[in-house]
């Protein structure tokens, strides 16, 4: 719930990142709502440029095929925390987005340096035009794509945690599998040539492997709120 003092505070540009099921998405939802800021996922608009590509024939194993046709979708994100959407070309595909075919093949598209370039823009765009501020998540935030932001957090937590997590969220996937999946597309973003999965210097660590998720939120909000008091 936002308070009044969350509405009139100063404008604060958070960076959240991190691993797959660390809580990201999960907690930057949560502290964008409860201080007023507004939301963006990007790990959702690589997924979009994805689905496109799949969508479209385009063979996502061919980095020259993929940044031929990069500029071409039209990707339009929403950043209420409340109702986070996306469309391409006008298509909600906040669903699609989410199959196991996007998941297997985003790594590989999001590697591709006229993808990253093309929704670079875009996000910083979006957060530019953030008046009251924005929480923004993903794998380069602090590192590439807001290299300023007012606050810098690198969240992490061990394998066996995030695997549980998924595999809960999948409604009991087998957990080595999970595993197995997780681990290999953090090893694919991870070690990409241009703006790989990394910690900004000045970022702050959070391991939440023993963190409850209202833990999480609320160490967050308390560094967003002492960020945004020496404002
Ligand atoms: N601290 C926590 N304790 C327990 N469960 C958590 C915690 N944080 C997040 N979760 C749960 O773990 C799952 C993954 O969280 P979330 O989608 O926020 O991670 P993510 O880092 O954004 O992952 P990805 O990068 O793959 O999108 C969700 O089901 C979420 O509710
Ligand atoms: N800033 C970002 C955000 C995401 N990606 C890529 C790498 C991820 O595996 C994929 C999907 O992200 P998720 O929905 O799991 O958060 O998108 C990236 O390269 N850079």
């Amino acid at each position: 719930m936002e308070t009044t003092a969350a509405r009139t505070a100063p404008a604060v540009i958070v960076a959240i990142d991190g691993p797959s099921g660390t809580g990201k998405s999960s907690t930057s939802k949560a502290v964008a709502a409860q201080l007023g800021l507004s939301y963006l996922d990007t790990g959702a608009q690589y997924r979009a440029i994805t689905w496109w590509m799949v969508s479209n024939g385009i063979d996502v194993t061919d980095p020259s095929e993929i940044a031929a046709v990069a500029g071409k979708p039209d990707i339009v994100s929403g950043t209420n925390p409340s109702a986070p959407a996306i469309t391409v070309d006008g298509t909600d595909v906040s669903g699609p987005i989410r199959t196991q075919e996007v998941t297997s093949k985003v790594s590989a598209v999001s590697a591709v340096p006229e993808v990253r370039a093309r929704i670079t823009e875009l996000q910083r765009s979006i957060a530019k035009s953030a008046e009251r501020g924005i929480v923004v998540e993903g794998r380069d935030i602090g590192t590439t794509v807001l290299p300023d932001a007012d606050l810098k957090i690198f969240l992490t937590a061990s394998p066996e945690a995030r695997a549980a997590r998924r595999s809960g969220e999948l409604k009991g996937a087998d957990l080595h599998t999970t595993r197995e999946a997780l681990l290999k597309r953090d090893a694919a973003d991870s070690s990409r040539k241009t703006s790989p999965l990394a910690k900004a210097d000045d970022a702050v660590e959070v391991d939440t492997s023993d963190l409850t998720l209202q833990q999480v939120i609320e160490c967050v909000v308390t560094l967003v709120e002492e960020k945004r008091a020496t404002k």
